[in-house]
């Protein structure tokens, strides 16, 4: 668990991060989601006590990040461009990571195999794609079998297969009882992974909410409806909270009834339908919606959950 109360940074005259709270859930998988700036990074470096807040806590699995005996086994953490010793294999760098919190040979065999890199733990990590780099970098995370983990756009570069193994992994690491937390400005591969998103802007907490309900309040419910007789249908569903757009003679759009209204009051009029479907916002135009004007960071209808 990660809890954030009212988290702040400062940077010279830059605040980058801006009475930040929110908690992140073990079980689930949270993304933290924002556009470029927005204070991801800073955010993550604080929860990980590798940069001291100017103002606000952070607690990890109940304890300040610096107090925990053995850091390695409480929280996990890949971030962008993770430092690798180039010369050094693959095996050796976890070796050497692990050695130093108490790991053992052991775990450093199971981890490589968990992110697929068996074969190839005695190269050069140097030579390493960006799609291995990356799985190497979430071994060294996983290595001492945390109870969170923080991934820093893990996503960043992977080719299609490389997202589908991280979405499983992630999935897997949730289901195991883990605190997960991911962040990415990639949104289409961000609403494959998330359960639950964390939005900032301009270093300010824009929502907290499910995935589908943040996909869910933007979109509004739009309905697409197909129809040989939709003049008949569109009098059927006039009312006062109801928009009907005419698409096309045979397709109408409506918003303001969901999908079952709009079947059943079809059925009680004897008007054929041959297509009913719930338009859903995809994640990307969710978030260009919710964080187009940051200035204002918080849309009335969103509030943290
Ligand atoms: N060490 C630093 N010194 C000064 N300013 C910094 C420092 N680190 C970050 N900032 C500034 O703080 C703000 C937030 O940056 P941060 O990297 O946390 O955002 P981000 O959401 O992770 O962005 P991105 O998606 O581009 O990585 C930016 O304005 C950035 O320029």
């Amino acid at each position: 668990m990660i809890e954030v109360e009212n988290l702040s940074k400062r940077y010279g005259s830059t605040l980058a991060v801006e009475g930040l709270t929110f908690t992140v859930r073990p079980g689930v998988v949270t993304g933290f989601l924002g556009p470029n700036g927005a204070g991801k990074s800073t955010t993550m470096r604080m929860i990980l006590g590798l940069h001291a807040p100017t103002t606000g806590t952070v607690r990890v699995n109940g304890a300040a990040p610096d107090q925990h005996q053995a850091p390695l086994r409480e929280i996990g953490a890949l971030l962008e461009a993770t430092a690798t010793h180039h010369g050094r294999s693959a095996y050796h760098h976890l070796h050497a990571l692990g050695a130093s919190n108490g790991i053992g040979k052991r775990r450093v065999t199971q981890v490589l195999e968990l992110v697929g890199l068996t074969d190839a733990a005695h190269r050069r990590a140097g030579g390493f794609s960006l799609g291995m780099a990356q799985r190497l970098g979430i071994a060294a995370a996983l290595l001492g079998d945390p109870s969170t983990v923080l991934l820093d756009e893990p996503v960043n570069g992977l080719d299609p297969e490389g997202i589908i193994w991280i979405r499983d992994l992630l999935n897997r690491l949730a289901d195991e009882g883990r605190t997960v937390f991911v962040s990415s400005h990639l949104m289409r591969e961000m609403a494959e992974i998330a359960d639950q998103v964390v939005v900032i802007g301009k270093g300010r907490l824009i929502a907290d909410l499910p995935l589908a309900d943040l996909i869910g309040a933007i979109s509004g419910h739009r309905v697409s409806v197909r129809s040989p007789q939709v003049a008949r249908l569109r009098r059927a569903l006039f009312g006062p909270d109801v928009t009907v757009t005419t698409v096309s003679p045979v397709e109408l759009e409506v918003e303001g009834l969901t999908a079952e209204r709009i079947g059943d009051v079809a059925a009680a009029e004897g008007i054929p339908l041959h297509q009913l479907t719930t338009a859903q916002a995809s994640l990307e135009e969710a978030f260009l919606e919710l964080t187009h004007d940051a200035v204002e960071y918080r849309s009335p209808s969103l509030g943290r959950v």
